[in-house]
């Protein structure tokens, strides 16, 4: 097999910030500066790292931002009352709770008491409504939503495309499957997750195959077919003694197998993770937009 295209998301990122760079600036001149604000509880070191790109990237567009970090005791009704002053800052148009919290929290209660229209990430129920209406007035969350902008930018046809999406979470899995069914996509979806019976049969019928699942380099070779789409959402933290680090980042995809078998596939890292951040960016803008009513 000739050799895959390789979709760089760290280029489509690029091209994405470029764009949401000059809408920044636009929105400066008629006095409104978008406000993203990223509150993280406890200290897992991969969220940090997740964080503080974001804030980064928010500094380079000229966006203003807020990073709350908390410790990991911060009870549910402390992070309730720093969700709801966020709601009322009149700066902040975007919020974003980093996933998942402490397990003494309730993330639902705390995502439903984000104010929908700085629900950055879409996870707020009146967002999960509005993406399956097929609303564009919602947030549609960051990582599908980048997923899909790679595949719109790498000239890849989902329209009649057999799609399989490996996962079914609320961040990932279930919105994607939603967005390459709708309207303007319209792929057939079959959505598979851990109770799927021969999953390696289920992926074998994808032309775009979506790897959402936190299991390192789980899809082999045979598990996709000749020519398929592969776009590998996983970011495994994998034991190397040979990093400095001592770890390396690895997808749900067997890339150095998989990629000769296919037509195009995602690496990890420089293939989704940027692009969320991207969209992140994008979804801020958007809210900045609707919230003070520029067009
Ligand atoms: N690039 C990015 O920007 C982002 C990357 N990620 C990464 O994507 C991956 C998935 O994240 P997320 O959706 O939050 O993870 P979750 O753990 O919430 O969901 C994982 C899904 O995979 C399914 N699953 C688990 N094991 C298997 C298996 N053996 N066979 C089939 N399905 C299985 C689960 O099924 P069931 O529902 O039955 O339990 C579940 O639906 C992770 O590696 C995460 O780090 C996540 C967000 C953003
Ligand atoms: N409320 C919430 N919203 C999120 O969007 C959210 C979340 N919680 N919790 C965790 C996941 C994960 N996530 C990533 C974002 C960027 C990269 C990213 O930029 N990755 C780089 C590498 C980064 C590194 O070196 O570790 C890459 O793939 O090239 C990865 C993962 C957003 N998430």
């Amino acid at each position: 097999m000739s050799s895959p295209q390789i979709l760089d998301g760290k280029l489509v990122a690029a091209a994405v910030l470029d764009e949401c760079r000059a809408e920044t600036a636009a929105l400066q001149a008629l006095g409104v500066t978008p406000g993203l604000a990223v509150v993280l509880v406890g200290d897992d070191p991969a969220s940090k790292v997740y964080v503080g790109s974001k804030v980064r990237t928010c500094a380079e567009l000229g966006f203003h931002s807020r990073k709350i970090e908390l410790p990991a005791e911060t009870t549910q009704e402390q992070l309730l009352e720093v969700v709801r002053d966020l709601n009322a800052d009149p700066a902040i148009h975007g919020i974003l709770v980093q996933s998942p919290p402490p397990k003494h929290i309730d993330e639902e209660a705390i995502v439903r008491a984000l104010d929908p229209c700085k629900d950055v990430d879409g996870f707020h129920p009146e967002n999960v409504a509005k993406l399956v209406l097929e609303d564009p007035t919602g947030f549609v969350p960051c990582t599908p939503a980048g997923c899909m902008k790679l595949l719109e930018t790498s000239g890849i046809e989902t329209s009649g495309a057999e799609a399989v999406v490996i996962g079914r979470s609320m961040i990932v899995g279930k919105p994607m499957a939603m967005l390459l069914v709708a309207k303007n996509s319209n792929a057939t979806v079959t959505i598979a997750h851990s109770r799927s019976k021969d999953l390696p049969a289920i992926c074998r019928r994808a032309d775009i195959l979506i790897a959402a699942v936190g299991r390192p380099e789980m899809v082999k070779a045979d598990w996709v077919k000749p020519g398929a789409v592969v776009i590998d959402v996983g970011i495994n933290r994998v034991t190397d003694e040979s990093k400095k680090s001592g770890y390396r980042l690895t997808g749900d995809v067997a890339f150095e197998e998989v990629a000769p078998n296919c037509s195009a596939i995602t690496p990890v890292p420089g293939g989704v993770g940027p692009m969320t951040i991207a969209m992140l960016m994008k979804n801020t803008l958007q809210a900045a937009r609707q919230l003070s009513g520029v067009k």
